[in-house]
């Protein structure tokens, strides 16, 4: 049974102070850090790249979560690995050879992981990809920013990929919060992004063990319905 990991998302925290906002998280019981590497051509924003993971990798011994917003992933697999990634994870759009590039992911020693934004059908992932991957990205918002709105459109996709592959990590991304983390669960992700949500909450420690919670009580009941 896949179990819950909560992934804050790096992009809501303090950029000036990111091995503090990376420790404050980890104190507050995050499994893993989620880092949103972006190129200004995949996406309309920019935010870091490798130089800057690596500068936070002495902080924390949290498992780093790099979703790739870029357009050119194949380009950046190395440099991520030795910046100290675990997760790599590419958006089935920027592509035309995902297999390969899963291959090339794990030969850099990273688990591979493939991103599915709200206009992409499922069906682009379902199969080899979705077998060959260690997780999916189903996005709850257009990538490029925090805090935009839940997009609960997007819950079919997990709710399909959750009934055909019981035991793979799949994970939303964008708008998680009190309110929708509900949706999420019940759909039948595990692994829960949160920028907003999380970072500007009074209580942090609070919204990551619902979070858990909620997740890990969906899956119980997904594993005693198969
Ligand atoms: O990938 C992302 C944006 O493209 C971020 O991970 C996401 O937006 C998190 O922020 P929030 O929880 O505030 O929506
Ligand atoms: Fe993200």
């Amino acid at each position: 049974m896949p179990v819950a990991k909560i992934s804050p998302s790096m992009l809501s925290s303090d950029f000036a102070n990111l091995a503090f906002e990376a420790k404050r998280m980890v104190k507050n019981g995050a499994d893993w850090l989620h880092l949103d590497v972006m190129d200004g051509h995949f996406v309309p924003n920019l935010t870091w790249g490798p130089p800057i993971i690596s500068a936070i990798r002495p902080h924390t011994e949290a498992y780093f979560d790099c979703h790739m917003m870029v357009s050119n992933p194949s380009q950046w697999v190395d440099d991520i690995a030795k910046a100290g990634g675990q997760m790599y994870t590419f958006h089935i759009e920027a592509t035309k050879e995902p297999l390969a590039l899963i291959k090339q992911i794990h030969a850099a020693g990273m688990q591979a992981g493939v991103a599915v934004k709200p206009n992409t059908p499922v069906e682009d992932v379902i199969g080899e990809i979705a077998e060959q991957c260690d997780m999916i990205l189903i996005m709850t918002v257009e990538p490029g920013f925090g805090g935009q709105r839940f997009m609960a459109e997007c819950m079919p996709k997990v709710e399909r990929l959750r009934r055909m592959y019981p035991g793979l990590d799949i994970e939303v991304d964008g708008g998680l919060s009190m309110e929708t983390i509900d949706a999420s669960a019940d759909a039948g992700a595990n692994v829960i992004v949160a920028g907003t949500g999380i970072f500007k909450a009074e209580k942090p420690d609070e919204v990551i063990s619902t979070f858990k919670d909620k997740v890990n009580k969906a899956q119980a009941k997904f594993a005693a319905s198969v």
